[in-house]
């Protein structure tokens, strides 16, 4: 995504895949309809899997949509994921919405993520409700140096409530969490809002790198397991993963990522 906004604009205007009347399970592959996958994010069991816009072949696809008050960063996080870049430079808001792809390779098999960057602004809100019902997997995101982005996250979750699907799979996201002096927003009451409502947490930084990887790959993971599992397997517990993949990565000089206090280099 160049400097987003005039992108964002253009590519929600004329992309097919804007639609927000489209089935769950994403853009067709190149192939057509053949490769369409199901609601579910499967291939069609008797069709050859999908090839996403770039070429890549995928098993699954799923749509992810990120969500939270204007300037908390979405563009920058799903930037980041992407092309492994962060925007620098003055901040522009994005009109209407846009969306980007990747594939993931998880334990052999490919999941194309298409990922939608909704404008935060209150003045778009009535044109990303339409998509809401679409994502199979929503990142709502606020900025650890902004109050009032956290405090809206109760009305976020509201809104959450009555567009998207009941099933639909929640991570809340506490971003720009590299920030020490502005820091607002202590990453304990982060936890404690997500235990409150139930949802999965962790802190990341579009600026350093920190978890977004992770955050992604995580839902990634966890919508796959609900493509895939036979009926007697047991559900993923994606907060285990991510606390699990936390430690695993944390070390001494990354005190955002583990609970230890700094100095302890976990097992
Ligand atoms: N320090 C720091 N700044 C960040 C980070 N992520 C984003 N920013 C900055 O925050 C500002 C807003 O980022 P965007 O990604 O455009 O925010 P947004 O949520 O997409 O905003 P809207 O498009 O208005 O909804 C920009 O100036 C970014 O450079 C981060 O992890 N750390």
């Amino acid at each position: 995504m160049s400097r987003k906004k005039a992108a964002k604009g253009k590519s929600s205007a004329s992309s097919p895949c804007a639609s927000p009347r489209r089935k769950a399970g994403g853009k067709r592959g190149k192939g057509g309809s053949r490769s369409e996958p199901q609601a579910n994010g499967l291939a069609h069991p008797c069709r050859p899997p999908g090839l996403s816009s770039s070429g890549e072949f995928y098993d699954l696809a799923f749509k992810v949509m990120l969500v939270g008050d204007s300037g908390v960063g979405k563009t920058c996080l799903l930037v980041r994921f992407k092309d492994g870049a962060f925007l620098a430079g003055s901040f522009i808001s994005t009109v209407g919405i846009d969306f980007r792809n990747k594939v993931l390779n998880l334990d052999g098999v490919k999941i194309k993520l298409q990922i939608w960057d909704t404008a935060g602004q209150e003045r778009f809100r009535s044109v990303t409700h339409a998509y809401y019902r679409d994502a199979q997997a929503l990142l709502l995101l606020y900025d650890v140096t902004n109050k009032k982005s956290f405090d809206n996250i109760q009305a976020w979750l509201t809104e959450i409530h009555e567009y998207a699907q009941q099933d639909v799979v929640l991570m809340l996201l506490g971003n720009k969490a590299e920030v020490t002096h502005e820091r607002v927003v202590k990453r304990e009451e982060g936890e404690k809002l997500a235990k409150e409502f139930g949802v999965p947490f962790m802190e990341t930084s579009a600026k350093s790198g920190l978890n977004v990887e992770l955050a992604f790959t995580a839902i990634a993971k966890e919508l796959k397991h609900r493509a895939t599992k036979e009926a007697d397997e047991p559900k993923f517990q994606l907060q285990e993963y991510v606390d699990r993949e936390m430690r695993g990565t944390a070390c001494c000089s990354c005190r955002q990522r583990c609970s230890l206090p700094f100095g302890i280099v976990t097992p």
